[in-house]
């Protein structure tokens, strides 16, 4: 691990870095210099580059300005509106003419720039300074977001996340989900087994939630004690009831003993909702998952609701 402290110093080696340019030889020279240190991915489109970008979150991004189809701007304008990118540091790779292209470059959301012709030095220095000042921000922010116990985000991370969520989902007509679970019966297992065991506990109900949730957008939070919450972005409620599924019969197929429970193993409830669902309902999703999972618990535990056979018109369809 880096600490902040100079003690054990950063090392950038093995980043991987997104190469972005219409001329292949222009990619090939940058290879050449860098590939010595660092995992190469290259796009020669804009169209390429974002959708790369989404697929594999690069460290770093190198990118051309001009380029046919969607220029360097664009892709930047890009890649900084959508939350999942927006993080990844960006540098131009340009033949700045003037004080006018080298605003545009800043206005886009570029960390830096480099002018062609490349010169290698130059390059290798800059991207170790950024990619330094972009794994300290990650440092920190997992200090600062990740719940000591159990590895997940925290609830100060939902808490800030939701919010952008809601609107960019609004924004692009897509439904969000959300899962809010609890461990059944979690008193009498931590009175029986001791509170070690119970920590212990949570950290393997956290482990099968991660290994549950396959898109590289959806996310796991502690929400308090012995709650956690999912989210699943672009996921309607179908959707989310399928996962929720798969979670609630891996933590009962993972066998923890619970002697006190009346499953004999540790269970959990979950209730699903989504953005469009709860607003049919003028409840906050939250809110609804929270009903539901009331209901799940006053359903007899170890389920999730609303049961998938519940799926019929009533309920709403997301937005394609
Ligand atoms: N070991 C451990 N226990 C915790 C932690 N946070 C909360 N708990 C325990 O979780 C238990 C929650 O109990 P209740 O809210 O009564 O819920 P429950 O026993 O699971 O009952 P149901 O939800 O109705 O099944 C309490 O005993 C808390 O002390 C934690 O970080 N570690």
């Amino acid at each position: 691990m880096n600490t902040l402290n100079g003690e054990t110093a950063f090392n950038p080696h093995g980043s991987t870095i997104l190469v972005v340019d219409d001329a292949p030889i222009s990619i090939q020279s940058i290879y050449n210099i860098l590939s010595p240190e660092y995992a190469i991915l290259a796009a020669t489109s804009g169209e390429d580059a974002l959708a790369l970008c989404s697929e594999t979150l690069p460290d770093l991004v190198l990118l051309d300005v001009m380029m046919p189809g969607i220029d360097g701007l664009e892709v930047c304008r890009r890649l900084k509106q959508d939350i999942r990118t927006h993080d990844i540091p960006i540098l131009f790779l340009t033949a700045i003419v003037g004080q006018k292209d080298e605003d545009a470059c800043w206005d886009a959301g570029a960390v830096d720039y480099i002018t062609k012709p490349v010169n290698p030095t130059t390059l290798k220095n800059r991207l170790k300074v950024h990619l330094t000042i972009k794994y300290q921000r990650d440092f920190l922010m997992k200090l600062v977001f990740i719940d000591g116990l159990t590895g997940v985000y925290n609830r100060r991370y939902f808490d800030e996340h939701i919010k952008k969520l809601e609107s960019a989902s609004i924004r692009n007509q897509k439904d969000t989900a959300l899962l809010l679970l609890d461990i059944d019966c979690f008193k009498r297992y931590n009175d029986h087994y001791g509170h070690l065991k119970g920590d212990e506990a949570l950290r393997q109900v956290a482990r099968i939630i991660t290994s549950s949730i396959l898109r590289p957008t959806d996310f796991a939070c502690r929400y308090g004690g012995e709650e956690f919450v999912v989210v699943l972005p672009d996921t309607d409620l179908a959707g989310a009831l399928e996962v929720a599924g798969r979670i609630c019969s891996q933590c009962y197929n993972a066998k923890i003993e619970h002697a006190q429970s009346p499953f004999h193993y540790l269970t959990v409830s979950i209730g699903a909702s989504t953005l469009i669902y709860a607003n049919e309902h003028d409840l906050s999703v939250v809110a609804l998952a929270d009903k539901h999972l009331y209901n799940a618990k006053q359903q007899g535990k170890n389920c999730v609701f609303p049961h998938l056979s519940m799926l019929n018109p009533q309920f709403p369809k997301a937005v394609s």
